[in-house]
């Protein structure tokens, strides 16, 4: 799958940034002296080894950087296949991206600095989108969508104000807070709720579950869309660990690790080869960069365990799950003027039983079997038509419908549940619809090395600080933890996770006693 990214442009700029969590006396130092400080590094770290768990962003980057200061580093990846939850599929010039698609936050996100550098096509999708209920198009005068956004800042400055103040499922305080909106129509109380279920499609769970009080709600921030494939910024992350094979290995699935504090002993894991059979390795420090739904599902033992406030964060973030289906048509049916379609469901007293509603009368199986469909579901479409100009649509969908979708084997199934949104989308009612050439699902939720889900997210009483927090007083420890869950700048974003592999690498820099360079890699021509 991934095509290997080499750098044509010798280096020419070096910008030394001196974190804050760095001792060094480092001064700014030039080009010509980037080997022997490497060297100097070598010397000084008398080769320090550490063990990188997981070949995703996070971990390609801890290991790059902890490499570039000379320390030995091995990173152990179960899976046949660097990148993660980037999975950039490509066929021919077809290419689509089955985990991380977007570089969010662009006005804040350091990964953008790598499209130009890298020559990556991109679009940045913030084109209006077409909202759509059963009944169709919606007009000019929908404004359900405005009053969701009204209800998220409202949110926000709720707890914002009261920061005590229990926290409760989105859909449920959404409910009440257009009940007290004196000012908006009966049809804005019946939509406005379901209207705020497109944040569905950003945090991957459902509103029943979400958190009022750390909703994510990104109204304002622009979005890039990988069009040249994701799978470029995590070969550029893994080139200089490329140049010794034995740096990467993959099919290496850890089942436990033991480690200490005092130094006395080497960390050492336990993993399970390609052919089932066990073997270990040891190093001076371990960083962990396993989604959070691992260690959930306790899918990796700890020797001893974890320390408890590290357990109590895990445990106070949940996991997400997010999925996508392409359908590919033989023709383009939909509107090529936009660049998403933003799908509402019926408010509850207007759907089917099958859909939770209040329904009096019993209805009959059929007319539940018939009615159980995607229009039951808030969806954002993606149209990728514009995105990349393939004849192609992406839905996108939230749990608990991922998990049942993820699970169906048949596409002729999969693509009849999804048809009622299609017609929707014809730009010509009465035409059938084209050809269907093509179905792929996500299996996010099937695989324990993604941790079962997509990424971390805020369900009704978590509190992401507290792993942020416990991660730091842990900062001098020789186990670190990386990964999209272990920030909350970018979390469950390529970012994020990136970033935090730069802070686990510079936490042990600082316990070997190692300078850090400066080095802003994402700067170098
Ligand atoms: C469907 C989907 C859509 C997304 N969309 C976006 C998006 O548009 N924009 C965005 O910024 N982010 C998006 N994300 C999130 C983004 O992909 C992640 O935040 C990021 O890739 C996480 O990187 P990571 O290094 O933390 O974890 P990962 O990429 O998951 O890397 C962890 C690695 O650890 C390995 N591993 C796990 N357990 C073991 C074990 N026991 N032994 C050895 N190896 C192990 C895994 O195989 C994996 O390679 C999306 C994710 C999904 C799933």
């Amino acid at each position: 799958m991934a095509q290997s990214f080499h750098l044509s442009s010798p280096i020419t700029d070096i910008n030394p940034i001196k974190p804050s969590n760095c001792c060094s006396d480092l001064v700014a130092f030039d080009v010509t002296q980037k080997e022997s400080i490497k060297v100097t590094h070598a010397a000084r770290s008398e080769r320090k080894k550490v063990i990188v768990v997981g070949a995703g962003v996070s971990g390609l980057h801890a290991a790059a950087v902890l490499h570039r200061h000379g320390c030995e580093v091995v990173v152990l990846e179960a899976r046949d296949r660097i990148g993660g939850r980037i999975l950039t599929s490509r066929k021919g010039d077809h290419v689509r991206d089955i985990g991380a698609a977007w570089m969010h936050e662009t006005s804040q996100n350091i990964l953008v600095k790598l499209i130009p550098k890298l020559s990556i096509p991109y679009y940045y999708d913030d084109g209006v989108p077409l909202y759509f209920t059963r009944e169709g198009r919606t007009g000019s005068q929908f404004k359900a969508k405005k009053v969701a956004d009204e209800f998220a800042d409202y949110c926000e400055w709720f707890y914002e104000t009261n920061p005590e103040a229990e926290d409760r499922p989105v859909h449920e305080f959404a409910k009440e807070f257009v009940l007290q909106h004196q000012l908006i129509t009966e049809d804005e109380r019946d939509w406005a709720p379901q209207a705020i279920r497109e944040v569905e499609l950003w945090i991957g769970t459902s509103t029943d579950q979400a958190s009022s009080k750390h909703l994510s709600y990104f109204i304002t921030e622009r979005n890039l869309y990988m069009k040249g494939g994701y799978d470029r910024i995590v070969n550029w992350t893994a080139e200089s660990l490329r140049s010794d094979p034995s740096i990467i290995r993959l099919n290496h699935h850890v089942e436990n690790v033991e480690w200490n504090e005092d130094g006395t002993a080497p960390a050492r894991i336990r993993y399970k080869d390609a052919a089932g059979a066990i073997g270990f390795i040891g190093g001076d420090a371990v960083i962990m960069t396993s989604p959070l739904g691992v260690y959930h599902h306790n899918l990796i033992s700890f020797n001893p365990p974890l320390p408890s406030d590290i357990q109590e964060g895990m445990s106070k973030f949940s996991y997400g799950a997010l999925g996508k289906v392409f359908f590919e048509f033989a023709d383009v049916f939909w509107s090529k003027e936009n660049d998403q379609f933003v799908f509402y469901p019926s408010p509850p007293d207007e759907s089917d039983a099958s859909s939770g509603s209040s329904v009096q009368s019993t209805p009959s199986i059929l007319s539940i079997v018939e009615n159980d469909n995607i229009l039951n579901y808030a969806t954002v479409t993606i149209n990728l038509w514009i995105m990349t100009g393939s004849k192609e649509l992406c839905v996108q969908i939230a749990e608990p419908l991922t998990q049942r979708i993820e699970s169906m084997q048949d596409p002729k199934e999969i693509y009849l549940f999804f048809e009622p949104l299609f017609k929707l989308f014809r730009t010509e009612p009465y035409k059938a619809l084209p050809r269907l050439t093509n179905v792929e699902t996500t299996h996010w939720t099937q695989d324990p090395l993604a941790g079962y889900g997509s990424y971390s997210a805020d369900k009704v009483g978590d509190e992401p600080q507290l792993l942020v927090d416990a991660l730091e007083n842990h900062k001098a420890s020789r186990l670190q933890f990386a990964g999209e869950h272990c920030t909350v700048v970018g979390n469950g974003c390529v970012h994020g996770a990136y970033k935090s592999g730069e802070t686990a690498a510079n936490n042990l820099l600082e316990r070997f006693g190692i300078p850090y360079d400066g080095v802003d890699a994402l700067s170098l021509k």
